[in-house]
């Protein structure tokens, strides 16, 4: 018994997908065992307050918002905005309560409580949070499922698979249309329908959304349920989905759009998820990605998905357990709890089983070649044959190979023996001192090729981008054409570019230098970084062509260029246009690239040039932090420091760096400080035009002097509330500090900057804490949109305790405490930035902390005037 394969409007998933009027969002579980979340689409609260470390045993969407079942506590977490349900953990919420299942509908949330039944009462417990359903309900016998549609929820029992619903009957008339005789597989609701697979796996449907009378709602056509056989159900709005059992693939019924998109043809699909108008499912292919079809579905979804949702028992009849060939089976993270894929039934037209499904996979279905009758078929033998050929060739082959090791064997023990029978007996022969020069040059030659094999073998670490010819992006940029190029740097020019795919590509192409040596290590360094790193807000290589004297690179094109164009371009309308959001925003995101470097690459990754003409901006106005050619690794711990010339750019680069050749990831915290600076103020990092030159040295003792108003950037508004400006002004001129011990850390960094982010946008801050400790449940109180403003206003003020970042969530952005090893460098650079300059305390590395002390009076920030030695990545 299980109720997997079920996903609809609400029905927990490894998906979720959700709706409303900050557009479509689609959330999915990592699949690499992590059982994290992330998020891609156009509603900010959601992706940006997913959280992040928290690992979660599966999801549910409903309008503007998103819930996942905390696998370590089975409690429920939502993150985004909607005003009838409360972000974070639910409330109220019984003490202690833990839950097996959840189901989000359009404005609620219901949870199934663990255990399923109650061994005393012989009833199950379901609780609800939201409009009009905030309740406790207790239902005779143990519950298989439960599923949430647009004003109610349904579920289905496990002793006769019967069905229930409960809720507004009036507006959803779904309830008594509920069938009381039929027996279920699973169920899954919609709007205001449910559909059910039956036992026969038929799909059976009731309610009354998916009926012609919806017509009117616009143009588009009503479908009819199909009578295929189906592994799962998905309800939307006003349209359901089903996987097919025959081939996996999915299939739409009820109400569609005109022009909507329709369901992926040739694509067999693992999971799928519904929101209003589109249907989102995991792609039953080595990529494991997600594809949304229907009408305003979310934006390209860039990651790997978990094919369903980690189960402890053991597969059931009629379901396999999911591996993955590169993956192993890591998808689940308790090591008893396995992904169950539900296995196909039936196999198509002409084709017959040639293996049943069994424990680890699906059943396969094969043409019978003695009596083929289509086109796909006799191709399908033929290939057959040649591999048939092939097999027995590749029989034979280790054969003959061990035929000629042999021969080879005996040949040389022969030859051997009678070298050594000729040695025996010339033993006064002169010409020994020869014969060993003669082999010791050998072992040297074959040394020397050993030694050959290793940049070989360099090579091949570069698995992810690929090696263009100088060709190939000579065609791609019209000739490195004067029209091609789109911007400059310092050893560089950066080119627009179209593949022969169609791809749009930039291509940065070094200025011919001399000392080729230094460069090429460069080159490779970039290489072998930008092919390991991967991250949404790191600017992801292609490739790259190594040719004669030329050396290129090739990188997503990032259509926004960068955000020194923004800020600093000559159109005063750009920098115009990036409002107060989108600059916090910008950073968020930046900081969230750079924190990735520092925290969960390994080893960890400094990049050492941190500035605004390195954030590029995408198609869709994310973030990528580029140019990782000045990048070193880290040593493990962060706090001890890497002895290396400076390099970087004058403005930005960390005084303890530059003086003291000191370089730990702090080195970017203080240039990523100069850049929320930058972004604030609208100045550049060093602009001669002003009588303080330096950004830090004028933007600092403003904000020190509360003058927070002092450094906005004219060209815009203030916020009417600059709570949350000042809060990143203050953390800036923490960034900036002197010595890198006193700087926060990058985590802390981007934990501040979400939660202005959440200020800015006016989202109301929750005072629960995230593990509640006192809740009652079971009052059916009606949230209403006026009191939850007012009440969500009054508390945004007191936050800025540094502490309460650790324990408290606020309504939409989650800042959640994580495990110590995730913040295993920050722990201990925190303690050291909270334990402010304590002058007298040993600094813990011996005699680097001594140095810093006595130079501590004599750095300054990066004058403008400094001559400095400055590397580039060509
Ligand atoms: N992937 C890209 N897509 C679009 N434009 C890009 C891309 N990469 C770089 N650019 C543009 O080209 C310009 C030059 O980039 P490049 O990385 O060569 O130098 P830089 O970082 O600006 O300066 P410096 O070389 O001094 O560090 C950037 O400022 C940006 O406007």
């Amino acid at each position: 018994s299980s109720n997997m394969g079920v996903s609809g409007l609400g029905s927990m998933s490894s998906i979720a997908v959700s709706y409303g009027e900050n557009g479509p969002v689609f959330c999915g579980l990592s699949s690499d065992g992590s059982h994290l979340v992330a998020c891609f689409g156009a509603d900010a609260s959601i992706v940006y307050g997913a959280p992040l470390r928290l690992p979660l045993l599966g999801l549910t969407a409903g309008d503007g918002f998103v819930c996942g079942l905390l696998l370590d506590t089975g409690q429920p977490y939502c993150w985004g905005s909607n005003i009838f349900v409360k972000m974070g953990v639910p409330q109220p919420m019984a003490e202690g309560a833990s839950y097996s299942e959840i189901s989000a509908g359009d404005d609620h949330l219901c949870a199934l409580r663990k255990p399923a039944i109650d061994s005393r009462k012989g009833a199950s417990l379901i609780d609800c949070w939201g409009y009009n359903m905030t309740a406790s309900h207790e239902f005779d016998g143990a519950v298989a499922a439960i599923t949430a549609g647009s004003v109610f929820s349904c579920g289905m029992f496990i002793h006769n698979r019967t069905a229930f619903c409960w809720g507004d009957e009036t507006s959803s008339g779904v309830i008594s249309l509920t069938p009381r005789n039929l027996r279920f597989q699973s169920i899954s609701a919609g709007g205001f329908h449910v559909c059910g697979i039956l036992e026969n796996s038929q799909v059976f449907c009731w309610g009354r959304s998916l009926e012609t009378q919806q017509l009117s709602l616009g143009h588009g056509d009503v479908k009819m349920v199909p009578m295929d056989p189906m592994v799962s159900v998905a309800g939307g709005r006003f349209h359901a989905c089903g996987i097919k059992s025959l081939d996996h693939k999915a299939v739409c019924w009820g109400f569609m759009l005109q022009n909507s998109m329709p369901p992926p043809k040739d694509s067999r699909l693992y999971e799928i998820a519904a929101g209003d108008y589109f249907t989102c499912g995991v792609l039953a292919a080595t990529s494991l990605r997600a594809v949304c079809w229907g009408t305003g579905v979310p934006w390209s979804i860039p990651m790997a998905v978990s094919p369903g949702i980690c189960a402890s028992n053991p597969c059931g009849q009629g379901y396999y357990e999911f591996s993955h060939t590169s993956l192993g089976n890591k998808v689940c993270k308790p090591a008893d709890s396995r992904v169950c894929l539900p296995c196909s039934v039936g196999c198509p037209e002409g084709t017959y089983e040639s293996t049943p499904c069994n424990l680890t996979s699906d059943h396969g279905c094969e043409f019978n070649c003695s009596s083929c009758a289509s086109v796909e078929c006799s191709s399908f033998c033929s290939s057959q044959k040649e591999s048939k050929s092939k097999r027995l060739l590749s029989l034979q082959m280790p054969i003959f190979i061990a035929e000629i090791v042999f021969a080879i064997i005996f040949v040389s023990s022969v030859f051997l023996v009678a070298c050594l029978y000729a040695r025996h007996r010339l033993q006064s022969c002169r010409c020994l001192e020869s014969a060993v020069t003669t082999s010791r040059k050998r072992t040297y030659s074959f040394h020397k090729e050993m030694v050959k094999v290793g940049p070989d073998l360099e090579e091949l670490k570069i698995r992810r981008a690929q090696m263009f010819t100088y060709g190939e992006l000579e065609k791609a940029t019209s000739g490195f054409s004067e029209e091609s190029l789109v911007g400059k740097g310092s050893f560089s020019c950066v080119f627009k570019g179209v593949l022969k795919d169609g791809t749009v590509v930039a291509v940065k192409r070094a200025i011919r230098v001399s000392d080729v040596k230094k460069n090429s290590k460069e080159f490779h360094t970039e290489l072998d970084l930008l092919s390991r790193l991967n991250h949404a807000h790191l600017l992801n290589l292609l490739g790259y062509c190594e040719e004669g004297g030329e050396r290129l690179l090739v990188y997503e094109f990032m259509a926004h260029g960068s955000l020194y164009r923004h800020l600093h371009g000559k159109d005063l309308c750009l920098r115009k246009r990036l409002d107060w959001v989108r600059r916090v925003t910008i950073a968020v995101q930046a900081a969230r690239g750079i924190e990735y470097l520092h925290g969960y690459a390994c080893p960890p990754v400094i990049h050492r040039d941190i500035k605004s003409s390195n954030i590029l901006i995408d198609e869709e106005h994310n973030a990528r932090v580029a140019d990782f050619g000045l990048s070193l690794l880290g040593p493990a711990d962060s706090s001890s420091p890497l002895s290396e010339p400076p390099a970087g750019t004058l403005g930005y680069l960390d005084p303890e760096y530059y003086r003291l050749h000191y370089l730990t990831t702090k080195s970017d915290v203080y240039s990523f400080g100069v850049l929320l600076l930058e972004i604030l103020s609208g100045r550049k990092a060093i602009d001669m035009q002003f009588e303080e030159g330096n950004i830090v040295e004028w933007a600092v003792p403003l904000i020190k002097a509360g003058d927070i108003s002092a450094i906005l950037d004219p060209v815009l508004k203030p916020p009417a509330d600059l709570e949350a400006l000042k809060k990143i002004a203050a953390m800036a001129s923490k960034c900036v500090r002197m010595r890198g011990k006193d700087r926060l850390s990058m985590d802390k960094v981007t934990t501040t900057l979400e939660r202005a982010l959440a200020l800015l946008m006016g989202s109301p801050c929750n005072e629960q804490p995230i593990l509640p400790t006192e809740v009652v449940l079971g009052s059916s109180r009606l949230h209403n949109k006026a009191s939850q403003r007012s009440s969500n206003r009054s508390c945004s003020e007191n936050d800025t305790d540094d502490q309460i970042y650790e324990y408290r969530a606020p309504s939409w952005i989650t800042f959640p405490s994580v495990t110590s090893s995730q913040r295993r460098k920050s722990s201990a650079s925190e303690g050291d930035a909270e334990g402010k300059n304590s002058e007298g305390r040993s600094l813990g590395h011996g005699g680097a902390g001594d140095g810093l002390r006595c130079l501590e009076e004599e750095i300054g920030p990066a004058s403008p005037q400094e001559n400095l030695f400055l590397q580039h990545n060509f």
